[in-house]
C-alpha cells in the first residue's frame, strides 16, 4: 500500500490540521487504552483487533505475544501505527464496536491536545447524553467558539462520527476507503470463531483454538528438535545463552536458551525476552532475522530462529572451521543488507542497540540477517568463581560502542550507526573489533586515529577528511584474502564506516550513497566478467594469489607487510564508466604496463597539493625533512591514491617502493608476533617477486588508455560490435 499524506482535518475558515497519527498517542495514554483493552475477553479483543488486521497470520502472531506478558494491544497499535492510521479511524473503530471506556481515554487526549477544529467525539449518539463519557471540552470550547462547520453532502450519514449531534465538530473529510490502511477497507476476517459485529453471544476464544500454537514451543518440542540439548547439537555457549541447533520437520532451527540464572535479576531477563520477541515480530525485513517461536515456561525460557547455515559474520570473517574467505562481492552485499536492516528498523523508530558481527546471521546464499537485539543482559558479579566475567562482557561491547554512550549509557540511533561502522570496518579489513593481544585492543581506536590524523592534516571539510582517511585504513588495513577487491568499492566502504563514526550527525543516507557508488562498481564489474574480462587477470601476478596474505586475519596487522596489496584491482578502477570513476587512470595504467623488478626507494606518490591543498610536495621525490606530514600521508600503493598524481621521480620498470607509511599515532600491532617477521617476509615476497606479462592484459590495457583518449569508444573497449 502507498502511504498517504495524513488526511487533513479541515473546515472553511479554518486552517488545515493535519490528523494525528495512532504511533503519536503519547506514551502514557496509549498505556492507559493498552490496560483498558488487553482486560477485555479474548471474543472481544479479536473482535476489535480483526478490524485493524484482516491478515490471520499476523494476528496470530500478535496474540500470541499475550503469554509472555507483553500488552498485544500496544502490539496492535504498534502494527497499526506504522501503517500511518489516524486517531480518527481508531476512535470510530472503538465507536462501531462500543468500546466507549477505551475511546473515552484517546478521546480525553484529543480534547486536551488538539483544536476543537480536528477532533471529534465519535461515541455512540446513545452515549452522548452520558456526560462521564462525554468529552465536555470539546462541547464546551467548540460552542464557545462557536464553530460551525458544513458537512460534505456524501458523508453526513456514512460516518457514525457525524451522527453525534447538531453541535458536534465535522471532520471533512473522513478517509475515504483509499486513506485507509488495507486491513480495514473491506472484507473483515473470515473466521469461522471470529464473527465481528456478531449478535450472537461471544464465544471464548482461547489461544489453544488459534493455529497460532506453532508460535509456542513446548518444553517437549524443544527437547525433541535438540536430541535433549545434546552437545553435538550446540552451536556455541555465551554466558547468557545456550545456543542449539534443532530440526522439526525437516526444517532446521537454532535455538537459544537464556541462562536466567546467569542474569543480575529475572525482571533482566524477562526484558530481554520480551524486546527480543517485540522486535522479531515487529520487524518483516529480509535483513533482519525472523523470530520464529518462543517457550513460556517457567525458568524455561528459548527463543526459537531459523538456522542459518553460514553462521555469524565474525565466523566467516575470521575462516571459522575452514571456511573460505568471504569474496568482496560478498562483503558488498552484506555491508549493504546490514545498512539497511539498521535503516529499517530507525524507520521505525527501533534502536537494535547490540549491532555486532556477531549478530549478523549469514543465510545460505550470504544474505545477511541481523539478529539477537534488544537490551543487553548483565551478568550477576561472581567475585570468586567468575571474577571478571562482566569485565569481558563489557568490554566486547566496548568495541562496537561511542565513548559517550559508554559514558553515559544513553541509547540513540547514533550508537547503532557507530556499531555498524566498526562492522564496516571488519568486513573491510577482516580484523576482529577487540583482540587482547593487539595495541590498540579495539580496531575503533585505530579507525578513530586514522580519521583524527587525517582531519588534522586536510583541516578541511568532513567528506575530505574521511575520504583520505578511509585511503589510509584501506591502505593499512584491508583484507588481502578478498582478492581483487576493486579500490573505488574498498575505498567507498571505508569512507562509510568513518562516516558511521562521526562524532555529530553521523548521516546513513550518506552512508547509503557511498555503498550505492560500491555497488555500482560491483555491477559494472560483473557486467565485464560477463563481456569476457575476468576480473583478476588483467594486471593482477598470477603468484600472488599464491601467496600467504598477509596477517591481517589472524586479527593482527603489520604496516611491513602492506606493500603487496591487492594491485588487481586497479584494473576495474581505470575501467569505470565516467559516473562513478574516480581515478587517475593514466598514472595506473602507465604503472601498471611497467615491469616490477626491485623497489625503488626514490619513487613516490605523494598526497596531491592541488586537490588537497596546504602541502608542497618536494622537488626531488624524497620526503620533505622540514614536513614530515606528507610522509604521513601519502600513500605508496596507487590503488588508493585516485586523488594522486604519480610523480616524475618513479622511473620507468620500477614501482613504486612497498614502504609503508607512517601515517596515525597507533596502528594495529600484534605485541605478541615480532613485526620484524613480517618485514622481512615482506621484502622476501619483493624480491621473489617476478611479474609475466600476459599479452592479452597489456592488449587490454593499452585499449583503456586509448578508451581514455578517446580513441576508441566503449563498445570497442568492450568488444561489443
Ligand atoms: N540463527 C542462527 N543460525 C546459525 N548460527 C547461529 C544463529 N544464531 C546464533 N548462531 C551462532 O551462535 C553464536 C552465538 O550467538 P549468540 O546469539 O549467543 O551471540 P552472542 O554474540 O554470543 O550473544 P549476544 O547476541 O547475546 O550478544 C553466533 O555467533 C553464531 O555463530
Amino acid at each position: 500500500m502507498a502511504l498517504q499524506p495524513p488526511p487533513s482535518l479541515t473546515c472553511p475558515g479554518h486552517r488545515a490540521q493535519p490528523a494525528p497519527y495512532v504511533h503519536s498517542i503519547p506514551s502514557d495514554v496509549l498505556g492507559k487504552f493498552c490496560e483498558q483493552m488487553d482486560c477485555l475477553n479474548d471474543y472481544d479483543w479479536m473482535r476489535f483487533a480483526s478490524h485493524v488486521i484482516t491478515d490471520q497470520t499476523e494476528l496470530r502472531k500478535i496474540k500470541c505475544m499475550e503469554k509472555t506478558g507483553i500488552s498485544i494491544t500496544g502490539e496492535l497499535m504498534w502494527w497499526w501505527g506504522v501503517r500511518l492510521a489516524t486517531v480518527q479511524q481508531l476512535l470510530k473503530l472503538l465507536s462501531e464496536l462500543q468500546f466507549y471506556r477505551a475511546a473515552k481515554i484517546i478521546a480525553d487526549w484529543m480534547s486536551l491536545h488538539f483544536s476543537t477544529d480536528s477532533i471529534r467525539t465519535p461515541l455512540d449518539p446513545t452515549l452522548q447524553e452520558n456526560a462521564s463519557l462525554h468529552p465536555r471540552g470539546n462541547r464546551d470550547e467548540s460552542i464557545k467558539n462557536g464553530t460551525k462547520i458544513s458537512l460534505p453532502p456524501n458523508s453526513v450519514h456514512s460516518d457514525p462520527v457525524l451522527k453525534a449531534g447538531p453541535d458536534c465538530l465535522s471532520l471533512i473529510p473522513p478517509p475515504t476507503s483509499m486513506d485507509l490502511p488495507h486491513s480495514l477497507q473491506s472484507n473483515p476476517p473470515i473466521s469461522s470463531s471470529v464473527k465481528p459485529c456478531s449478535s450472537s453471544p461471544p464465544q471464548q476464544e482461547s489461544l489453544h483454538n488459534l493455529p497460532s500454537r506453532s508460535l509456542v514451543w513446548t518444553k517437549d518440542e524443544v527437547d525433541i528438535a535438540t536430541n535433549g540439548f545434546s552437545e553435538e547439537n550446540r552451536i556455541n555457549e555465551s554466558i547468557f545463552a545456550d545456543v542449539f541447533k534443532g530440526q522439526r520437520q525437516n526444517a532446521l532451527y537454532v535455538i537459544k536458551r537464556l541462562k536466567e540464572k546467569e542474569c543480575e535479576n529475572q525482571n533482566q531477563t524477562k526484558r530481554f525476552f520480551h524486546t527480543e520477541v517485540q522486535i522479531c515480530f515487529r520487524c518483516c525485513h529480509n535483513n533482519i532475522l525472523h523470530l520464529l517461536g518462543f517457550t513460556i515456561e517457567r525458568e524455561f525460557n528459548c527463543l526459537i530462529y531459523p538456522y542459518m547455515p553460514n553462521g555469524s559474520l565474525t565466523d566467516r570473517l575470521q575462516c571459522q572451521g575452514g571456511s573460505e574467505p568471504l569474496t568482496w562481492e560478498k562483503r558488498l552485499k552484506i555491508s549493504i543488507g546490514l545498512i539497511q536492516a539498521i535503516q529499517y528498523l530507525h524507520n521505525f523508530g527501533i534502536l537494535h542497540g547490540n549491532v555486532k558481527s556477531s549478530n549478523v546471521l549469514l543465510d545460505a546464499n550470504f544474505v545477511p540477517k541481523l539478529g539477537h537485539s534488544g537490551h543487553r543482559l548483565q551478568p550477576l558479579e561472581k567475585k570468586t568463581e567468575n571474577g571478571g566475567m562482566k569485565t569481558k562482557v563489557m568490554q566486547a561491547s566496548l568495541a562496537y560502542f561511542p565513548e559517550d554512550f559508554i559514558r553515559h549509557g544513553q541509547l540513540t540511533e547514533k550508537v547503532d550507526i557507530f556499531s555498524c561502522g566498526i562492522v564496516l570496518a571488519e568486513i573491510l579489513t577482516g580484523i576482529k573489533a577487540m583482540d587482547e593481544r593487539r595495541d590498540p585492543i579495539f580496531l575503533k581506536d585505530a579507525l578513530l586515529d586514522e580519521i583524527q590524523v587525517a582531519k588534522e592534516l586536510t583541516c578541511s571539510k568532513k567528506g575530505s577528511f574521511e575520504n583520505l582517511a578511509a585511503k589510509e585504513i584501506c591502505f593499512k588495513y584491508q583484507d588481502r584474502q578478498a582478492l581483487h577487491w576493486p579500490a573505488t568499492s574498498a575505498v567507498c566502504l571505508a569512507t562509510a564506516a568513518c562516516v558511521c563514526l562521526r562524532k555529530k550527525n553521523p548521516d546513513m543516507a550518506e552512508v547509503n550513497a557511498l555503498m550505492e557508488t560500491a555497488d555500482h562498481q560491483r555491477q559494472y564489474q560483473m557486467m565485464l566478467e560477463e563481456r569476457g574480462y575476468p576480473g583478476h587477470s588483467l594486471n593482477t601476478p598470477e603468484e600472488t594469489n599464491d601467496e600467504p596474505a598477509c596477517p591481517f586475519n589472524n586479527g593482527f596487522s603489520d604496516d611491513n607487510c602492506d606493500g603487496n596489496m591487492n594491485a588487481g584491482s586497479l584494473n576495474y578502477v581505470d575501467m569505470l564508466p565516467p559516473l562513478i570513476r574516480v581515478t587517475s587512470a593514466e598514472t595506473y595504467s602507465e604503472q601498471m604496463l611497467r615491469i616490477p623488478c626491485e623497489s625503488d626507494e626514490s619513487s613516490n606518490f605523494s598526497w596531491d597539493p592541488i586537490r588537497d591543498g596546504a602541502y608542497q610536495p618536494p622537488t626531488n621525490g624524497l620526503p620533505d625533512p622540514e614536513n614530515i606530514f606528507p610522509l604521513e600521508f601519502h600513500t605508496n600503493n596507487p590503488e588508493y591514491n585516485d586523488d594522486i598524481t604519480a610523480k616524475s621521480t618513479v622511473s620507468e620498470g620500477h614501482i613504486p617502493s612497498q614502504e609503508a607509511p607512517v601515517s596515525s599515532k597507533r596502528t594495529l600491532l600484534n605485541t605478541e608476533n615480532s613485526s620484524d617477521t613480517c618485514s622481512s617476509q615482506a621484502s622476501a615476497k619483493e624480491t621473489s617477486m617476478e611479474i609475466k606479462i600476459n599479452e592479452q592484459k597489456k592488449k587490454m590495457m593499452q585499449d583503456i588508455l586509448l578508451y581514455k583518449e578517446k580513441k576508441l569508444n566503449t563498445s570497442e573497449l568492450l568488444n561489443l560490435d
